[in-house]
Protein backbone atom coordinates (compact mmCIF):
# COMPACT_ATOMS: atom_id res chain seq x y z
CA UNK A 1 0.00 0.00 0.00
CA UNK A 2 1.28 3.74 -0.75
CA UNK A 3 0.52 5.79 2.48
CA UNK A 4 1.18 9.67 2.53
CA UNK A 5 2.68 11.55 5.73
CA UNK A 6 1.75 14.85 6.22
CA UNK A 7 2.08 17.07 9.62
CA UNK A 8 1.91 20.67 9.84
CA UNK A 9 5.06 22.37 11.74
CA UNK A 10 3.25 22.10 15.48
CA UNK A 11 1.88 18.45 14.61
CA UNK A 12 5.42 16.90 13.46
CA UNK A 13 6.64 15.68 16.54
CA UNK A 14 2.89 14.40 17.07
CA UNK A 15 3.68 12.57 13.76
CA UNK A 16 7.32 11.43 14.65
CA UNK A 17 5.75 9.78 18.05
CA UNK A 18 3.62 8.21 15.91
CA UNK A 19 6.11 6.88 13.09
CA UNK A 20 8.22 5.39 15.93
CA UNK A 21 5.18 3.69 17.43
CA UNK A 22 3.67 2.00 14.29
CA UNK A 23 7.86 1.85 11.97
CA UNK A 24 6.87 -2.57 12.68
CA UNK A 25 3.19 -1.73 10.26
CA UNK A 26 4.54 1.73 8.64
CA UNK A 27 8.12 -0.08 7.03
CA UNK A 28 5.80 -2.90 5.38
CA UNK A 29 4.34 -0.05 2.84
CA UNK A 30 5.62 2.58 0.22
CA UNK A 31 5.78 5.53 2.14
CA UNK A 32 5.67 9.18 1.19
CA UNK A 33 5.68 12.52 2.58
CA UNK A 34 6.19 16.13 2.24
CA UNK A 35 9.15 17.72 2.59
CA UNK A 36 9.80 19.02 6.01
CA UNK A 37 7.89 16.17 7.49
CA UNK A 38 9.37 13.30 5.56
CA UNK A 39 12.91 14.69 6.48
CA UNK A 40 11.87 14.70 10.39
CA UNK A 41 10.26 10.90 10.33
CA UNK A 42 13.58 9.66 8.83
CA UNK A 43 15.85 11.16 11.17
CA UNK A 44 13.71 9.44 13.86
CA UNK A 45 13.20 6.08 12.17
CA UNK A 46 14.23 3.65 9.69
CA UNK A 47 11.41 4.29 7.32
CA UNK A 48 12.49 5.22 3.78
CA UNK A 49 10.17 7.60 2.04
CA UNK A 50 9.93 9.29 -0.74
CA UNK A 51 9.47 12.94 -0.42
CA UNK A 52 7.76 15.49 -2.48
CA UNK A 53 8.14 19.58 -1.94
CA UNK A 54 7.49 20.42 1.47
CA UNK A 55 3.68 21.75 1.83
CA UNK A 56 3.47 25.09 1.29
CA UNK A 57 6.08 24.98 -2.06
CA UNK A 58 3.52 22.50 -3.83
CA UNK A 59 4.25 18.95 -1.81
CA UNK A 60 0.03 18.62 -0.89
CA UNK A 61 -0.37 19.16 -4.32
CA UNK A 62 1.99 16.58 -5.30
CA UNK A 63 0.43 14.30 -2.99
CA UNK A 64 -3.51 15.53 -4.34
CA UNK A 65 -1.90 13.92 -8.07
CA UNK A 66 -1.32 11.11 -6.66
CA UNK A 67 -4.42 10.83 -5.17
CA UNK A 68 -6.26 11.67 -8.54
CA UNK A 69 -4.50 9.11 -10.43
CA UNK A 70 -5.98 6.52 -7.70
CA UNK A 71 -2.18 5.85 -6.91
CA UNK A 72 -2.46 6.16 -2.97
CA UNK A 73 -3.90 4.19 -0.42
CA UNK A 74 -4.30 6.19 2.45
CA UNK A 75 -3.48 10.06 4.08
CA UNK A 76 -2.43 10.19 7.58
CA UNK A 77 -2.60 14.27 7.61
CA UNK A 78 -1.92 15.98 11.39
CA UNK A 79 -3.12 19.24 10.46
CA UNK A 80 -3.17 22.09 13.29
CA UNK A 81 -6.26 23.54 13.10
CA UNK A 82 -5.26 26.28 15.54
CA UNK A 83 -3.13 27.79 12.73
CA UNK A 84 -3.38 29.94 9.58
CA UNK A 85 -1.45 28.20 6.87
CA UNK A 86 -0.51 29.81 3.73
CA UNK A 87 -1.37 27.10 1.58
CA UNK A 88 -4.70 26.73 2.89
CA UNK A 89 -6.30 26.00 -0.47
CA UNK A 90 -3.71 22.98 -0.87
CA UNK A 91 -4.74 21.82 2.37
CA UNK A 92 -8.48 21.59 1.28
CA UNK A 93 -7.88 20.70 -1.99
CA UNK A 94 -6.18 17.51 -0.65
CA UNK A 95 -8.75 16.43 1.91
CA UNK A 96 -11.40 16.98 -0.71
CA UNK A 97 -9.62 14.74 -2.77
CA UNK A 98 -9.53 11.94 -0.64
CA UNK A 99 -13.21 12.16 -0.30
CA UNK A 100 -13.73 12.11 -4.26
CA UNK A 101 -11.72 9.03 -4.41
CA UNK A 102 -12.61 7.11 -0.90
CA UNK A 103 -9.20 7.48 0.09
CA UNK A 104 -8.68 6.68 3.79
CA UNK A 105 -7.88 9.86 5.82
CA UNK A 106 -6.62 10.62 9.26
CA UNK A 107 -6.37 13.79 10.38
CA UNK A 108 -5.44 13.03 14.18
CA UNK A 109 -3.45 10.24 15.72
CA UNK A 110 -6.42 8.29 17.19
CA UNK A 111 -7.94 8.72 13.31
CA UNK A 112 -4.78 7.66 12.57
CA UNK A 113 -4.10 4.83 14.98
CA UNK A 114 -7.26 2.86 14.15
CA UNK A 115 -6.64 3.20 10.22
CA UNK A 116 -3.43 1.44 11.04
CA UNK A 117 -4.64 -0.77 12.95
CA UNK A 118 -6.91 -1.73 10.41
CA UNK A 119 -4.78 -1.94 7.23
CA UNK A 120 -3.02 -4.70 9.51
CA UNK A 121 -5.86 -6.45 9.69
CA UNK A 122 -6.83 -6.11 6.15
CA UNK A 123 -9.79 -3.80 6.02
CA UNK A 124 -8.28 -1.68 3.37
CA UNK A 125 -7.10 -4.15 1.14
CA UNK A 126 -9.99 -3.28 -1.27
CA UNK A 127 -7.81 -0.56 -2.36
CA UNK A 128 -5.62 -2.96 -3.81
CA UNK A 129 -8.50 -4.77 -6.30
CA UNK A 130 -9.67 -1.38 -7.55
CA UNK A 131 -8.36 -0.83 -10.81
CA UNK A 132 -5.23 1.70 -11.16
CA UNK A 133 -5.86 3.67 -13.67
CA UNK A 134 -1.61 3.72 -14.05
O1 LIG B 1 2.59 22.09 5.02
C1 LIG B 1 2.46 20.91 5.05
C2 LIG B 1 1.16 20.28 4.76
O2 LIG B 1 0.17 21.19 4.39
C3 LIG B 1 3.58 20.03 5.40
O3 LIG B 1 4.74 20.40 4.69
P1 LIG B 1 6.15 20.04 5.28
O4 LIG B 1 6.16 18.59 5.61
O5 LIG B 1 7.15 20.34 4.22
O6 LIG B 1 6.33 20.89 6.50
Amino acid sequence: MKIALIAHDRKKDNLVQFAIAYQGILMEHSLYATGTTGQRVMEATNLQITRFCSGPLGGDQQIGAMIANNDMDMVIFFRDPLTAQPHEPDVSALIRLCDVYQVPLATNMGTAEILLKGLQEGFVDWRMIQERRN
